[in-house]
Protein backbone atom coordinates (compact mmCIF):
# COMPACT_ATOMS: atom_id res chain seq x y z
CA UNK A 1 0.00 0.00 0.00
CA UNK A 2 1.91 2.86 -1.52
CA UNK A 3 -0.94 5.40 -1.71
CA UNK A 4 -2.81 8.39 0.20
CA UNK A 5 -4.43 5.53 2.46
CA UNK A 6 -3.17 4.44 5.93
CA UNK A 7 -3.10 1.29 7.20
CA UNK A 8 -4.65 0.95 11.26
CA UNK A 9 -1.96 0.04 13.51
CA UNK A 10 -3.50 -3.61 14.00
CA UNK A 11 -2.95 -4.32 10.54
CA UNK A 12 0.39 -3.27 10.41
CA UNK A 13 1.77 -5.07 13.18
CA UNK A 14 -0.25 -8.09 11.32
CA UNK A 15 1.41 -7.62 8.49
CA UNK A 16 5.15 -7.06 9.77
CA UNK A 17 4.57 -10.06 12.44
CA UNK A 18 3.43 -12.62 9.14
CA UNK A 19 6.20 -11.19 6.75
CA UNK A 20 9.20 -11.99 9.25
CA UNK A 21 10.51 -15.34 10.12
CA UNK A 22 13.22 -16.01 12.87
CA UNK A 23 16.73 -16.58 12.19
CA UNK A 24 18.13 -19.42 12.31
CA UNK A 25 21.65 -19.58 13.52
CA UNK A 26 22.95 -20.86 17.06
CA UNK A 27 26.37 -20.50 19.30
CA UNK A 28 26.72 -22.27 22.52
CA UNK A 29 27.84 -19.68 25.72
CA UNK A 30 28.92 -20.40 28.93
CA UNK A 31 26.20 -19.38 31.36
CA UNK A 32 27.99 -16.25 32.59
CA UNK A 33 27.61 -14.58 29.41
CA UNK A 34 24.24 -15.88 28.49
CA UNK A 35 22.22 -13.10 30.14
CA UNK A 36 19.71 -11.29 28.28
CA UNK A 37 20.03 -13.85 25.01
CA UNK A 38 17.24 -16.36 23.75
CA UNK A 39 17.83 -19.72 24.48
CA UNK A 40 17.54 -21.90 21.23
CA UNK A 41 16.93 -25.19 22.55
CA UNK A 42 14.54 -26.34 25.53
CA UNK A 43 16.88 -26.65 28.68
CA UNK A 44 15.81 -30.24 29.85
CA UNK A 45 16.61 -31.37 33.02
CA UNK A 46 18.94 -33.73 33.79
CA UNK A 47 18.24 -34.56 37.36
CA UNK A 48 15.79 -34.14 40.24
CA UNK A 49 15.80 -30.85 41.96
CA UNK A 50 16.13 -30.91 44.82
CA UNK A 51 17.84 -34.06 44.37
CA UNK A 52 16.62 -34.93 48.14
CA UNK A 53 13.65 -34.55 50.50
CA UNK A 54 15.31 -31.94 52.93
CA UNK A 55 14.86 -29.55 55.57
CA UNK A 56 13.32 -26.09 54.55
CA UNK A 57 14.22 -25.02 58.60
CA UNK A 58 16.90 -25.60 61.72
CA UNK A 59 15.05 -27.46 63.37
CA UNK A 60 14.21 -31.54 64.60
CA UNK A 61 13.20 -34.23 62.09
CA UNK A 62 10.92 -36.29 63.02
CA UNK A 63 8.09 -39.24 61.63
CA UNK A 64 4.67 -37.37 61.58
CA UNK A 65 3.22 -40.37 62.44
CA UNK A 66 4.27 -39.61 66.15
CA UNK A 67 1.90 -36.65 66.23
CA UNK A 68 -1.17 -37.09 67.95
CA UNK A 69 -4.29 -34.67 68.17
CA UNK A 70 -4.79 -33.02 71.13
CA UNK A 71 -1.58 -34.03 72.78
CA UNK A 72 1.93 -32.64 73.50
CA UNK A 73 4.66 -34.73 71.67
CA UNK A 74 7.77 -35.37 73.04
CA UNK A 75 10.67 -36.83 70.83
CA UNK A 76 14.33 -37.85 72.06
CA UNK A 77 17.46 -36.28 70.30
CA UNK A 78 19.15 -39.01 69.34
CA UNK A 79 21.43 -37.49 66.15
CA UNK A 80 22.34 -34.14 64.15
CA UNK A 81 22.66 -33.82 60.56
CA UNK A 82 24.34 -31.31 58.81
CA UNK A 83 23.74 -29.76 55.16
CA UNK A 84 26.12 -31.81 53.00
CA UNK A 85 25.64 -34.98 55.40
CA UNK A 86 24.28 -38.38 54.27
CA UNK A 87 22.39 -39.60 56.48
CA UNK A 88 22.18 -43.54 57.29
CA UNK A 89 20.74 -44.05 60.54
CA UNK A 90 17.30 -45.36 61.75
CA UNK A 91 15.40 -43.56 64.41
CA UNK A 92 13.57 -45.50 66.51
CA UNK A 93 9.97 -44.58 67.51
CA UNK A 94 9.77 -41.56 70.20
CA UNK A 95 13.32 -40.36 68.60
CA UNK A 96 14.16 -37.13 66.15
CA UNK A 97 17.36 -36.05 64.69
CA UNK A 98 18.78 -32.34 65.07
CA UNK A 99 18.69 -31.19 61.44
CA UNK A 100 19.84 -27.58 59.47
CA UNK A 101 18.18 -26.20 56.89
CA UNK A 102 18.74 -28.25 53.50
CA UNK A 103 20.14 -31.02 54.92
CA UNK A 104 18.63 -34.40 53.58
CA UNK A 105 16.35 -35.65 55.46
CA UNK A 106 17.07 -39.59 57.56
CA UNK A 107 15.18 -42.37 56.64
CA UNK A 108 11.77 -42.71 57.52
CA UNK A 109 11.31 -39.08 58.76
CA UNK A 110 9.13 -36.87 56.99
CA UNK A 111 8.62 -34.03 59.48
CA UNK A 112 10.47 -30.99 60.69
CA UNK A 113 9.85 -28.64 63.52
CA UNK A 114 11.59 -25.51 63.39
CA UNK A 115 13.68 -24.91 66.79
CA UNK A 116 11.23 -21.91 67.58
CA UNK A 117 8.31 -24.02 67.64
CA UNK A 118 9.37 -26.61 70.38
CA UNK A 119 11.15 -26.53 73.49
CA UNK A 120 14.11 -28.02 74.57
CA UNK A 121 14.72 -29.89 77.86
CA UNK A 122 17.63 -32.35 79.14
CA UNK A 123 17.65 -33.77 75.41
CA UNK A 124 14.51 -34.10 74.85
CA UNK A 125 11.96 -32.00 72.63
CA UNK A 126 8.36 -30.75 73.37
CA UNK A 127 5.90 -29.84 71.02
CA UNK A 128 2.50 -28.41 71.89
CA UNK A 129 -0.39 -29.95 70.50
CA UNK A 130 -1.80 -28.09 66.99
CA UNK A 131 1.49 -26.79 66.23
CA UNK A 132 2.29 -29.08 62.82
CA UNK A 133 1.00 -31.30 61.02
CA UNK A 134 2.89 -34.18 59.11
CA UNK A 135 5.15 -33.40 56.16
CA UNK A 136 5.29 -29.95 57.59
CA UNK A 137 8.54 -27.98 56.58
CA UNK A 138 10.25 -30.78 54.80
CA UNK A 139 10.96 -29.83 50.93
CA UNK A 140 10.28 -32.96 48.72
CA UNK A 141 13.00 -34.05 45.89
CA UNK A 142 12.02 -33.09 42.62
CA UNK A 143 9.12 -30.49 43.75
CA UNK A 144 11.56 -27.63 41.74
CA UNK A 145 11.80 -29.59 38.91
CA UNK A 146 11.99 -33.72 38.06
CA UNK A 147 14.45 -34.92 35.88
CA UNK A 148 13.51 -34.85 31.90
CA UNK A 149 11.16 -31.92 31.78
CA UNK A 150 12.11 -29.10 30.17
CA UNK A 151 13.14 -26.32 32.89
CA UNK A 152 13.69 -23.50 30.59
CA UNK A 153 11.88 -23.23 27.42
CA UNK A 154 13.48 -22.15 23.88
CA UNK A 155 12.67 -18.47 22.74
CA UNK A 156 12.96 -17.62 26.41
CA UNK A 157 15.47 -13.88 26.98
CA UNK A 158 17.70 -15.45 29.60
CA UNK A 159 16.50 -13.33 32.76
CA UNK A 160 19.18 -13.65 36.47
CA UNK A 161 16.67 -16.64 37.70
CA UNK A 162 16.97 -18.55 34.49
CA UNK A 163 20.86 -18.73 34.74
CA UNK A 164 20.62 -19.78 38.07
CA UNK A 165 18.23 -22.30 37.48
CA UNK A 166 20.14 -23.91 34.92
CA UNK A 167 23.29 -23.29 36.71
CA UNK A 168 20.82 -25.93 39.57
CA UNK A 169 20.92 -28.24 37.02
CA UNK A 170 24.36 -28.27 36.58
CA UNK A 171 24.37 -27.02 33.27
CA UNK A 172 27.54 -24.62 32.22
CA UNK A 173 26.72 -23.94 28.81
CA UNK A 174 23.47 -23.01 26.43
CA UNK A 175 22.93 -22.75 22.96
CA UNK A 176 21.04 -19.30 21.96
CA UNK A 177 19.97 -17.64 19.20
CA UNK A 178 23.00 -15.43 17.06
CA UNK A 179 22.51 -12.23 18.08
CA UNK A 180 20.36 -10.47 15.36
CA UNK A 181 22.45 -7.45 13.84
CA UNK A 182 20.48 -4.33 13.70
CA UNK A 183 22.08 -1.38 11.30
CA UNK A 184 21.16 1.71 11.97
CA UNK A 185 21.65 5.31 10.68
CA UNK A 186 19.77 9.04 10.91
CA UNK A 187 19.20 10.95 7.56
CA UNK A 188 18.80 14.69 7.83
CA UNK A 189 21.26 17.66 6.27
CA UNK A 190 20.04 19.09 9.26
CA UNK A 191 21.94 16.94 11.94
CA UNK A 192 24.98 17.29 13.99
CA UNK A 193 26.86 14.85 15.55
CA UNK A 194 27.77 15.15 19.34
CA UNK A 195 31.05 16.95 19.59
CA UNK A 196 30.38 19.04 16.54
CA UNK A 197 29.47 22.77 16.61
CA UNK A 198 25.98 23.72 16.29
CA UNK A 199 25.88 25.79 13.06
CA UNK A 200 22.47 28.15 12.90
CA UNK A 201 19.71 25.79 11.22
CA UNK A 202 21.22 22.09 12.93
CA UNK A 203 20.20 20.23 15.45
CA UNK A 204 21.82 17.26 17.30
CA UNK A 205 21.21 13.93 16.30
CA UNK A 206 19.19 12.92 19.09
CA UNK A 207 17.27 9.82 16.91
CA UNK A 208 20.58 7.79 16.92
CA UNK A 209 20.58 7.65 20.46
CA UNK A 210 17.13 7.03 21.53
CA UNK A 211 16.97 4.22 18.98
CA UNK A 212 20.78 2.61 19.97
CA UNK A 213 18.98 2.43 23.51
CA UNK A 214 16.44 0.88 22.39
CA UNK A 215 18.36 -2.01 20.81
CA UNK A 216 20.59 -2.15 23.47
CA UNK A 217 17.68 -3.07 25.71
CA UNK A 218 16.77 -5.94 23.68
CA UNK A 219 19.87 -7.20 23.32
CA UNK A 220 20.79 -7.24 19.41
CA UNK A 221 24.21 -6.33 17.72
CA UNK A 222 23.93 -2.78 16.83
CA UNK A 223 25.74 -1.26 13.72
CA UNK A 224 25.73 2.27 13.96
CA UNK A 225 25.90 3.92 10.59
CA UNK A 226 25.82 7.12 11.62
CA UNK A 227 24.51 10.36 10.19
CA UNK A 228 23.87 10.21 6.29
CA UNK A 229 22.88 13.23 3.92
CA UNK A 230 19.64 14.01 2.35
CA UNK A 231 21.37 12.92 -0.68
CA UNK A 232 20.19 9.69 -2.75
CA UNK A 233 23.52 8.53 -3.43
CA UNK A 234 24.75 8.78 -0.27
CA UNK A 235 21.73 6.75 0.93
CA UNK A 236 22.22 4.06 -1.29
CA UNK A 237 25.58 3.91 -0.29
CA UNK A 238 25.25 3.09 3.11
CA UNK A 239 21.90 1.06 2.66
CA UNK A 240 23.72 -1.25 0.58
CA UNK A 241 26.60 -1.66 3.20
CA UNK A 242 23.71 -1.98 5.72
CA UNK A 243 22.09 -4.41 3.78
CA UNK A 244 25.25 -6.35 3.47
CA UNK A 245 26.35 -6.17 7.33
CA UNK A 246 22.64 -6.82 8.93
CA UNK A 247 19.74 -8.63 9.41
CA UNK A 248 17.62 -5.38 9.97
CA UNK A 249 18.16 -1.96 8.95
CA UNK A 250 16.74 0.92 11.01
CA UNK A 251 16.70 4.69 9.74
CA UNK A 252 15.43 7.58 10.56
CA UNK A 253 13.77 10.54 8.67
CA UNK A 254 13.40 11.05 5.15
CA UNK A 255 10.21 9.23 4.92
CA UNK A 256 7.90 11.82 4.71
CA UNK A 257 6.68 13.79 1.74
CA UNK A 258 9.44 16.56 1.61
CA UNK A 259 11.49 17.21 -1.47
CA UNK A 260 14.78 15.81 0.55
CA UNK A 261 12.71 12.46 1.36
CA UNK A 262 14.67 9.87 -0.18
CA UNK A 263 14.34 7.09 2.55
CA UNK A 264 10.73 5.17 1.01
CA UNK A 265 12.09 5.73 -2.78
CA UNK A 266 15.42 3.81 -1.70
CA UNK A 267 13.31 1.14 -0.35
CA UNK A 268 11.01 0.77 -3.19
CA UNK A 269 14.20 0.65 -5.95
CA UNK A 270 15.98 -1.98 -3.12
CA UNK A 271 13.20 -4.13 -2.54
CA UNK A 272 9.31 -3.48 -1.98
CA UNK A 273 7.81 -0.99 0.11
CA UNK A 274 4.70 -3.68 1.82
CA UNK A 275 3.55 -0.68 3.63
CA UNK A 276 4.07 2.94 4.20
CA UNK A 277 2.03 5.54 6.31
CA UNK A 278 -0.20 4.34 9.21
CA UNK A 279 -3.55 5.70 10.58
CA UNK A 280 -1.37 6.80 13.51
CA UNK A 281 -0.25 9.89 15.55
CA UNK A 282 2.59 10.54 15.94
CA UNK A 283 4.08 8.09 13.40
CA UNK A 284 2.21 8.43 10.24
CA UNK A 285 5.03 7.99 7.81
CA UNK A 286 6.14 4.79 8.49
CA UNK A 287 7.23 2.25 5.87
CA UNK A 288 8.15 -1.05 6.22
CA UNK A 289 9.90 -3.89 3.69
CA UNK A 290 12.23 -6.45 2.83
CA UNK A 291 15.28 -5.53 1.23
CA UNK A 292 17.01 -7.66 -1.76
CA UNK A 293 20.37 -9.07 -0.63
CA UNK A 294 22.81 -10.11 -2.88
CA UNK A 295 23.98 -13.94 -3.38
CA UNK A 296 21.55 -14.22 -0.05
CA UNK A 297 18.09 -16.32 -0.48
CA UNK A 298 16.50 -14.09 2.53
CA UNK A 299 15.71 -10.71 2.78
CA UNK A 300 17.00 -7.70 5.24
CA UNK A 301 14.59 -5.99 6.74
CA UNK A 302 13.93 -2.12 6.29
CA UNK A 303 12.10 0.16 9.23
CA UNK A 304 12.00 3.29 7.74
CA UNK A 305 11.20 5.50 10.85
CA UNK A 306 9.71 8.91 11.00
CA UNK A 307 12.40 11.59 12.09
CA UNK A 308 10.33 12.89 14.57
CA UNK A 309 12.10 12.21 17.67
CA UNK A 310 8.58 11.17 19.45
CA UNK A 311 7.51 9.58 16.29
CA UNK A 312 10.42 7.40 15.97
CA UNK A 313 10.49 6.18 19.37
CA UNK A 314 6.66 5.43 19.59
CA UNK A 315 6.77 3.62 15.85
CA UNK A 316 9.97 1.78 17.24
CA UNK A 317 7.15 0.73 20.36
CA UNK A 318 4.54 0.02 18.12
CA UNK A 319 6.04 -1.99 15.30
CA UNK A 320 10.39 -2.65 15.98
CA UNK A 321 10.19 -4.02 18.90
CA UNK A 322 8.50 -7.00 18.94
CA UNK A 323 9.55 -7.57 15.81
CA UNK A 324 13.16 -7.70 16.50
CA UNK A 325 11.99 -10.13 18.90
CA UNK A 326 10.47 -12.44 16.90
CA UNK A 327 13.34 -12.10 14.30
CA UNK A 328 15.67 -12.84 17.01
CA UNK A 329 13.90 -16.46 17.77
CA UNK A 330 12.42 -14.82 21.01
CA UNK A 331 8.80 -15.74 22.34
CA UNK A 332 6.55 -12.91 22.34
CA UNK A 333 6.77 -10.43 25.17
CA UNK A 334 4.82 -7.96 24.56
CA UNK A 335 4.72 -4.87 27.10
CA UNK A 336 3.03 -5.12 30.36
CA UNK A 337 -0.91 -3.63 28.95
CA UNK A 338 -3.32 -2.12 31.69
CA UNK A 339 -6.17 0.14 32.09
CA UNK A 340 -5.80 3.32 34.07
CA UNK A 341 -8.09 6.47 34.70
CA UNK A 342 -6.97 9.21 32.56
CA UNK A 343 -6.82 12.37 34.63
CA UNK A 344 -6.80 14.63 31.86
CA UNK A 345 -9.47 15.45 29.21
CA UNK A 346 -7.92 14.24 25.45
CA UNK A 347 -9.04 15.10 22.21
CA UNK A 348 -9.13 13.14 19.59
CA UNK A 349 -11.39 12.19 16.55
CA UNK A 350 -11.82 8.28 15.24
CA UNK A 351 -9.92 7.14 12.20
CA UNK A 352 -6.40 7.02 13.74
CA UNK A 353 -4.29 5.38 16.81
CA UNK A 354 -3.12 8.33 19.04
CA UNK A 355 -0.20 7.41 21.21
CA UNK A 356 0.33 9.38 24.16
CA UNK A 357 2.90 9.70 26.74
CA UNK A 358 1.85 9.22 29.93
CA UNK A 359 2.73 8.71 33.45
CA UNK A 360 0.76 5.96 35.20
CA UNK A 361 0.79 5.86 39.93
CA UNK A 362 -1.74 4.43 41.69
CA UNK A 363 -4.44 7.20 42.88
CA UNK A 364 -5.47 7.74 46.14
CA UNK A 365 -7.63 4.37 46.13
CA UNK A 366 -4.91 2.64 44.89
CA UNK A 367 -6.06 2.44 41.44
CA UNK A 368 -4.09 2.81 38.63
CA UNK A 369 -4.21 6.61 36.88
CA UNK A 370 -2.56 8.05 34.07
CA UNK A 371 -1.50 11.85 33.78
CA UNK A 372 -0.31 13.40 30.40
CA UNK A 373 3.28 14.43 30.20
CA UNK A 374 2.71 17.93 29.19
CA UNK A 375 2.91 19.22 25.34
CA UNK A 376 2.41 16.50 22.98
CA UNK A 377 3.96 17.29 19.86
CA UNK A 378 5.92 14.85 17.95
CA UNK A 379 9.17 16.80 18.16
CA UNK A 380 8.89 17.36 21.94
CA UNK A 381 10.95 14.38 23.15
CA UNK A 382 10.48 15.17 26.74
CA UNK A 383 6.85 14.02 26.80
CA UNK A 384 8.74 10.72 26.34
CA UNK A 385 11.69 11.06 28.66
CA UNK A 386 9.37 11.76 31.64
CA UNK A 387 6.61 9.00 30.54
CA UNK A 388 6.57 5.68 31.94
CA UNK A 389 3.85 4.66 29.71
CA UNK A 390 2.06 5.35 26.43
CA UNK A 391 -1.49 6.45 26.53
CA UNK A 392 -2.92 4.20 23.16
CA UNK A 393 -6.26 5.82 21.93
CA UNK A 394 -7.45 3.09 19.79
CA UNK A 395 -8.59 3.51 16.04
CA UNK A 396 -12.06 4.25 16.33
CA UNK A 397 -12.19 5.80 20.09
CA UNK A 398 -13.27 9.50 20.26
CA UNK A 399 -12.30 12.04 22.93
CA UNK A 400 -11.44 10.84 26.47
CA UNK A 401 -13.45 12.84 29.42
CA UNK A 402 -11.09 13.10 32.55
CA UNK A 403 -11.49 10.15 34.27
CA UNK A 404 -12.62 8.18 31.26
CA UNK A 405 -10.44 4.70 31.44
CA UNK A 406 -7.52 4.47 29.04
CA UNK A 407 -5.48 1.82 27.74
CA UNK A 408 -1.37 2.17 28.81
CA UNK A 409 1.52 0.56 27.71
CA UNK A 410 4.18 0.16 30.13
CA UNK A 411 7.61 0.64 29.42
CA UNK A 412 9.08 -2.34 31.46
CA UNK A 413 13.46 -2.25 32.22
CA UNK A 414 13.57 -4.24 28.99
CA UNK A 415 12.46 -1.69 26.60
N1 LIG B 1 3.06 17.58 3.84
C1 LIG B 1 3.32 16.72 4.81
N2 LIG B 1 4.34 16.94 5.62
C2 LIG B 1 4.61 16.09 6.62
C3 LIG B 1 3.78 14.97 6.81
C4 LIG B 1 2.71 14.75 5.94
O1 LIG B 1 1.96 13.76 6.04
N3 LIG B 1 2.52 15.63 4.94
N4 LIG B 1 4.03 14.17 7.87
C5 LIG B 1 4.67 14.79 9.02
C6 LIG B 1 4.98 13.83 10.01
S1 LIG B 1 3.69 13.18 10.83
C7 LIG B 1 6.27 13.51 10.32
S2 LIG B 1 6.59 12.43 11.61
C8 LIG B 1 7.40 13.99 9.58
C9 LIG B 1 8.28 12.82 9.16
O2 LIG B 1 9.29 13.30 8.46
P1 LIG B 1 10.48 12.46 7.88
O3 LIG B 1 10.46 11.07 8.33
O4 LIG B 1 10.52 12.72 6.43
O5 LIG B 1 11.70 13.11 8.61
P2 LIG B 1 12.45 14.46 8.31
O6 LIG B 1 11.66 15.26 7.37
O7 LIG B 1 13.82 14.08 7.94
O8 LIG B 1 12.46 15.08 9.74
C10 LIG B 1 11.29 15.43 10.43
C11 LIG B 1 11.67 16.23 11.68
O9 LIG B 1 12.43 15.42 12.55
C12 LIG B 1 13.72 16.00 12.80
N5 LIG B 1 14.71 14.91 12.82
C13 LIG B 1 14.98 14.10 11.80
N6 LIG B 1 15.93 13.22 12.15
C14 LIG B 1 16.29 13.52 13.41
C15 LIG B 1 17.26 12.98 14.31
N7 LIG B 1 18.04 11.97 13.95
N8 LIG B 1 17.37 13.53 15.54
C16 LIG B 1 16.58 14.56 15.87
N9 LIG B 1 15.63 15.11 15.08
C17 LIG B 1 15.51 14.61 13.85
C18 LIG B 1 13.94 16.90 11.61
O10 LIG B 1 14.88 17.89 11.87
C19 LIG B 1 12.54 17.43 11.36
O11 LIG B 1 12.22 18.46 12.26
O12 LIG B 1 7.00 14.68 8.43
C20 LIG B 1 5.91 15.59 8.64
N10 LIG B 1 5.68 16.32 7.45
O1 LIG C 1 3.04 11.64 13.09
MO1 LIG C 1 4.43 12.58 12.86
O2 LIG C 1 5.02 11.08 13.21
O3 LIG C 1 3.54 13.33 14.05
O4 LIG C 1 5.34 13.56 13.78
MG1 LIG D 1 10.67 14.88 5.81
Amino acid sequence: MTGGDSLDVAAARAAIAAAIRPITGRETLPLRQALGRILAEDVISPIDVPAHDNSAMDGYAFAGSALVDGLETVLRVAATVHAGDVPTMTTAPGDCVRIMTGAVMPPGLDTVVPQELCRLEDGRIHIAPGTLRAGDNRRLRGEDLTRGRPAVAAGQRLRPADLGLIASLGIAEVAVVRRLRVALFSTGNELRTLGQPLNAGCIYDSNRYSLMGALDRLGVEVIDLGLVRDDPEALATTLDEAIARADVVLTSGGVSVGDADFTKDLLARRGEIAFWKVAMRPGRPFAFGPLRRAEQADAAWLFALPGNPVAALVTFYAFVRDALLTLGGAAPQPLPVLRARCTTAVRKRPGRTEFQRGIVSPDADGRWAVRLTGTQGAGVLRSMSEANALVVLGHAQGSVAAGDEVEVWLFDGLV
